[in-house]
Formats: structure tokens, sequence, C-alpha cells
């Protein structure tokens, strides 16, 4: 089976309260993107992983998908597999990747072996493999809260508008990111401020507070979102804790050349 896991921007990240766990409280919108990779599971007679494409960093054995094979076999009775991961999207980027390959493994084995799980206990398994994970369960616009695995599935509809991504190549980790920022708490509501509020208005209200903190460390990334702006985006963000930069366009934007880096443009659904 083959299946392809997309990944995620953040629109607005508000990080609210620094938990006992040592986690963080955020409230933020999750919006699936196209930026997809590519997974193959197939039956084998020994569990194993490989991977091509971009090069994953640390042991393969330790691999998200590999995790959440074992977090099934240990609550299921499933066949030993082995799966192979074309990986393209970018690494400690933001955008979730490694989080999408583990659900979209969780869901893949679901199908293949007709477990018949439904989506609220997946998204529980998702939710020990990491904070981003629970999301590409149902994979719909959604406001996040709690550690990011609270999800509230709304009606945000961005289709039709342009999305251009710029990854400079820079590896931002999540655990230290969310060592360096003061967490704050908000008194409005997301979700009515982006239902309520046209797109244009954003940019003065709906923040990424991680950029407060990263931006002053690596001041080529408020380059990349001035430069979006300047490209004529009508929204422009870091998304999660880096170091991607996202612009929302009304029409296709025209494109960047980087030197280091990649940019991915697409439309939005
Ligand atoms: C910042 C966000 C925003 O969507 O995404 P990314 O930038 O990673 O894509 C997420 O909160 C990241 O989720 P995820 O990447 O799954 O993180 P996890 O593996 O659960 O946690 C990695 C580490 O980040 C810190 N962490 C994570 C989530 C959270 N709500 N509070 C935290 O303090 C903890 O130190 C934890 O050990
Ligand atoms: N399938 C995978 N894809 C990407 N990273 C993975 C995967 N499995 C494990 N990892 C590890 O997870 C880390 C990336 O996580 P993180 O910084 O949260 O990235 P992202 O910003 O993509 O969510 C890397 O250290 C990497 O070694």
């Amino acid at each position: 089976m083959i299946v392809y896991p997309n990944s995620k921007i953040n629109i607005g990240l508000f990080i609210t309260r620094k938990r006992e766990d040592n986690f963080h409280d955020i409230e933020s919108c999750f919006y699936p993107i196209e930026w997809k990779e590519a997974l193959e599971i197939t039956l084998s007679d020994k569990v194993g992983f490989s991977s091509s494409g971009i090069d994953i960093p640390g042991n393969p054995d330790n691999n998200l998908c590999l995790k959440a094979y074992e977090l099934l076999a240990q609550n299921y009775d499933i066949p030993e597999v082995h799966i192979h991961l074309e990986k393209m999207v970018p690494i400690g980027a933001g955008l979730g990747g490694g989080s999408a390959d583990a659900a979209y493994t969780l869901k893949a084995l679901n199908e293949l072996f007709k477990l018949e799980i439904e989506n609220s206990a997946l998204k529980k398994f998702a939710s020990e493999i990491g904070s981003d994970c629970p999301f590409f369960i149902d994979n719909q616009p959604a406001i996040a809260s709690g550690t990011g695995t609270t999800l509230d599935t709304f009606e945000l509809s961005l289709s039709g508008k342009w999305i251009m991504l710029i990854n400079p190549g820079l590896h931002i980790g999540t655990a230290e990111a969310y060592s360096n920022v003061s967490p704050k708490n908000i008194d409005f509501n997301l979700k009515e401020i982006l239902l309520s509020t046209p797109i244009e208005q954003w940019k003065d209200i709906i923040q990424n507070d991680f950029e407060a903190s990263v931006f002053p460390k690596y001041p080529e990334l408020q380059k990349l979102k001035s430069l979006l702006y300047e490209k004529g985006a009508i929204y422009a963000s870091m998304t999660g804790s880096g170091s991607t930069i996202y612009g929302i366009f009304n029409k296709k934007p025209q494109n960047i050349h980087l030197d280091k880096g990649n940019v991915w443009t697409g439309m939005l659904k």
C-alpha cells in the first residue's frame, strides 16, 4: 500500500502557558497543505524501515513510522511489515513532516489489516507519538489547543488561494524553540478572528509567538517574510517553530530563486 503524507502550516501560534510536565499550552490553527511525501508499506518477514530522498538525521530504528507500527503492534495482532519512505518535506521545518508520516502509518495499517479503529482512537495513539501527530488523522483545518492534541475542526476555507513556502535549509529543533519563549495568555478567540476578519487584516492581529525568539537569532527569516509581502502576499508568517516561512497570495506568485534551501508553491484546498 502506498500513501502520501502531506504537511501543515500554523496560522497563528500563541504559546499561552508552560505546564508542569514541561510542555506548553498553545492555541493555533493547523491547516493542511499539499507538500507531500510517499510512504510504502509491504508485508515482510521482518519489521524494517528504509528511506530515500532527503536524509533523515538519527537512527532509522527510531523513525516515527516504526514508532507508529510498534504502537499498533502492542495493541493488535498485526503481521510484520517493511516501511519505505521517500522523504520530500524538509525536516525541523515547522511543517510537521515526521508527524504526518507517523499518522499516515497508523491510518494505512488500520486500512491494510482491516483493524476498524475509529479516528478518535487513532488520534489517541497519535498523541503518544507527538503533539502534531493527531492533526493528520482527520487532516482538516482545526484549532489546536492544549499541547496541540486537542483539535476543534472548523470550516476555514482558503481554497483557491496560493501559497508559497520558503525553507532556507535551517533545522530548528522544536524543544529548543519552546525553551526560548515567554508564554503569554491571550484574551481573544482565534477561531472567531479567522472566521470574521478578512485575510488582508490578519497580519495586524495573528502572529506566531516563535518569531519573537527565532527571528533575532536568524535575521534572514525576517527578510524572507518581508520578501513574501513585497511579492504580493496578503498574509505571511513563519510556520510552527520554523524555519519555513510562508506567504498566502490571491494569485500565483512569481518564483523566487534561493542559493540554498527550497521553495514550494501550490494552491490551498
Ligand atoms: C511547534 C509545533 C506547532 O505545531 O510544531 P513544529 O514546529 O514542530 O512542526 C508543535 O507544537 C510541536 O509538535 P511536535 O513537533 O509534534 O513536538 P513533540 O515531538 O510532541 O515535542 C517535542 C518537544 O517540544 C516541546 N513541546 C512540544 C509541544 C508542546 N505543546 N510544548 C512543548 O514544550 C517539548 O520540549 C517536547 O519534548
Ligand atoms: N519520518 C520522519 N521524518 C522526519 N523526521 C523524523 C522522522 N522520524 C523521526 N524523525 C526525527 O524527528 C526530528 C524532526 O522533528 P521536528 O523538528 O519536530 O520536525 P518538524 O518540524 O518536521 O515537525 C528529526 O530529528 C528527525 O530525526
